[in-house]
């Protein structure tokens, strides 16, 4: 097979057949132009027709415009500073953005080029490439590292730098942000008296009576073993207090199927501090659980 696969000659049958091949590839090979001026075209455009559908090629042989009114607009001016920076630098440019296709459907497009100084602008050879599965399975896997396997919850790393973000915004704009710290009363009496299988359900039952209480807005994470958190933007201690009082009700007078009342938790609050470090509000919602616990649990309380 491979002796049938000679190089060919530039006749043309063989400039016919790179024609075909390029029309073939699952992607497409361009020369992009930027003048001076700041105008954009593709004076060679090949390659697979799904990439750009319902845009013209004879088009953009003219304006680079009919592509990139379909670029997403969060990241139009990301890919107008790569060609800025890579025309500037004379170094590859490699970056990767959303295209609209005319069904409405969004692809993610991967683009890598070679600038060539010209002395009216500059001249990049590359090529584009749909990357849209590989982002949905990126955005799959990191979806999983952040998810408790057994309550579908955030995790602690989640919570952590949702923590980071959240204090970061607050710490710039003065918001408000507080957060829950909850724990099962006496878990390790509902293991041994109902077995580890009950246990776990209790756990999942409660991940969905904290998701259905509270907002949208609001993370609920698993902290691990018997212990959850709440984190709430934009919400001050004095509205967190009762929430997290509501929430306690709430959970002492489900049915997990087992008597009513045997189910409790204790909550811990506290609102951020402005020029507070994560760790130290961890610390004093922390601090308010232990509280909780030590005036009997079922309570909530908070902490200086
Ligand atoms: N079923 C189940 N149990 C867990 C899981 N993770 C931790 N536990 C149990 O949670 C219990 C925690 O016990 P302790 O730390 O003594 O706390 P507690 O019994 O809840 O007592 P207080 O917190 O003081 O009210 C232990 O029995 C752990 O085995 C889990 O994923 N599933």
């Amino acid at each position: 097979m491979f002796s049938d696969m000679k190089a060919l000659p530039e006749t043309k049958e063989s400039l016919e057949q790179l024609k075909r091949m390029t029309e073939r590839i699952p992607g497409m090979i361009f020369q992009f132009y930027r003048s001076a001026a700041g105008r954009m075209w593709f004076p060679y455009l090949a390659g697979s027709a799904t990439l750009i559908r319902g845009v013209e090629r004879r088009l953009l042989a003219d304006n680079a415009h009919h592509a990139f009114e379909r670029i997403d607009a969060e990241d139009f001016p990301r890919l107008m500073t790569a060609i800025e920076r890579s025309a500037k630098t004379h170094n590859p440019l490699a970056t990767q953005f959303r295209l609209r296709q005319p069904d409405g459907e969004v692809h993610w497009i991967a683009v890598r080029a070679q600038p060539e100084s010209l002395s009216g602008g500059t001249l990049w050879h590359g090529l584009m490439v749909d990357i849209s599965e590989q982002v949905a399975y990126q955005a799959h896997l990191r979806e999983l590292s952040d998810t408790d396997e057994l309550t579908g919850l955030a995790n602690r790393r989640k919570l952590m730098a949702r923590l980071d973000e959240e204090i970061s915004l607050s710490n710039r704009h003065g918001t408000p942000l507080s957060l829950m710290l909850i724990d099962l009363d006496h878990f390790k009496r509902i293991n041994d008296t109902w077995g580890h299988l009950y246990g776990d359900q209790v756990l999942t039952d409660l991940a969905t009576l904290c998701t259905n209480t509270l907002r949208e807005e609001d993370l609920v994470a698993r902290l691990g073993g018997e212990e959850f958190a709440v984190l709430l933007p934009l919400t001050p201690l004095s509205r967190c207090q009762p929430l997290a009082e509501r929430l306690r009700k709430y959970i002492a007078e489900h049915d997990f199927g087992i008597t009513p009342g045997r189910v409790t938790v204790s909550i811990g609050v506290a609102e951020h501090r402005v020029g507070e470090s994560r760790e130290v509000l961890i610390e004093r919602a922390d601090r308010g659980l232990y509280a909780a616990k030590h005036a009997g649990r079922n309570r909530v309380a908070g902490s200086e």
